[in-house]
């Protein structure tokens, strides 16, 4: 049902400010539009920076009613880059369009129909602003608080929550468009070799630059809708999806290869070994990184800079693929 606007738009203050993930933090920003803005007829458009996105995409729409090609969305994204609200009449009614700031940047926008008889003031309008205001700085802590500092890539605590909804089906990020049925989710899990010779030889600031290096060079190696992580240390993480296993291990072969060339400023000759798996639902997430940091593992004790599938492994040492054993002791 929606909720009705007192005039006073501290409760949905509080509402977003308090939202800790981004879909409950889209949903509260939708409800406060169609209570503020008196209608329920409402579309939000949003640039998620943590899918490294251009262009807006609709997050919560109610207005079905108007069918907006992916061609309008960006024109529209571009008409409102002036940061003016901008207003369409027909004789049916009058569709404010309302961009949402944060700093000098247009992030997003809503669009509100209204009928003509009943059209949103400019109390409504302006307080929609501020409204949109905090709704932009709480999503860019919520970014912030994702990102591992040095390398800007997904931190640790992001990777249980990111696992459980890539098994679960529940990618709330994963874009309509993007969607592939025939598709496999993959984990990956690297580590750089001798990483500790680094920072002996040439101390903890440059170790710093390698690991910041070999984050740009991960990040340009995947897509923006695969999700990497800094594990810890010199180790990382990639949830990454792809039609089969071969495609996943060309994909991380063609990265090991890119480290191993890569001249990096002291270092000079850095390599990374890797070990992947295929995401099952049926896994617990302990047991998907278990059999990933397996494959890892047995990429080091095979000389380093190598891609180890734990498929093959389970396979060779003769293992069910989801079974309790475990291959190293
Ligand atoms: N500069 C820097 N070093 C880090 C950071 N986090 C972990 N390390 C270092 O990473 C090194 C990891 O060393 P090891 O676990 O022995 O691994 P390795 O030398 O890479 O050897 P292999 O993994 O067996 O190839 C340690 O020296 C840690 O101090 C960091 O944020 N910055």
């Amino acid at each position: 049902m929606l909720r009705t606007f007192n005039g006073c738009a501290h409760e949905w203050f509080i509402a977003l400010t308090e939202s800790e993930d981004e879909a409950k933090l889209d949903l509260t920003l939708f409800a406060s539009m169609q209570a503020i803005l008196a209608t329920s007829r409402i579309a939000v458009f949003s640039v998620k920076k943590a899918l490294k996105e251009q262009s807006a995409a609709l997050i919560c729409d109610n207005l079905s009613c108007l069918d907006f090609s992916s061609q309008d969305i960006d024109n529209l994204y571009q008409k409102l880059q002036d940061n003016k609200i901008h207003i369409s009449e027909s004789l049916a009614e009058r569709v404010s369009y309302i961009p949402i700031c944060h700093g000098e940047s247009v992030i997003g926008f809503v669009v509100a129909a209204h009928e003509l008889g009943d059209i949103a003031s400019t109390k409504q309008l302006n307080t929609a602003i501020n409204v949109l205001h905090i709704y932009a700085n709480q999503q860019h802590i919520l970014f912030k608080n994702r990102l591992d500092p040095l390398t800007e890539l997904l931190n640790r605590q992001t990777f249980n929550n990111k696992m459980m909804e890539v098994i679960t089906g529940h990618d709330h990020n994963e874009r309509r468009d993007q969607i592939d049925e025939h598709c496999a989710w993959y984990l990956a899990m690297l580590d750089i070799d001798n990483f500790k010779k680094v920072n002996d030889q040439f101390g903890h600031v440059i170790g710093d630059e390698v690991l910041i290096l070999m984050a740009g060079l991960m990040k340009c190696n995947f897509r923006s809708e695969d999700y990497i992580f800094r594990y810890g240390g010199e180790e990382f993480s990639v949830l990454f999806k792809c039609a089969d296993e071969s495609t996943a291990e060309h994909i991380l072969e063609r990265l090991r290869e890119t480290i191993a060339g890569y001249n990096f400023p002291q270092a000079k000759s850095m390599t990374m070994s890797i070990g992947f798996t295929e995401l099952k639902s049926c896994t617990l997430i302990p047991k998907l990184v278990q059999q990933a940091d397996l494959a890892l593992y047995h990429s080091k004790e095979s000389g380093r800079n190598s891609v180890t599938n734990f498929k093959i492994i389970a396979h060779l040492h003769n293992i069910d693929y989801v079974t309790e054993h475990e291959l190293f002791k």
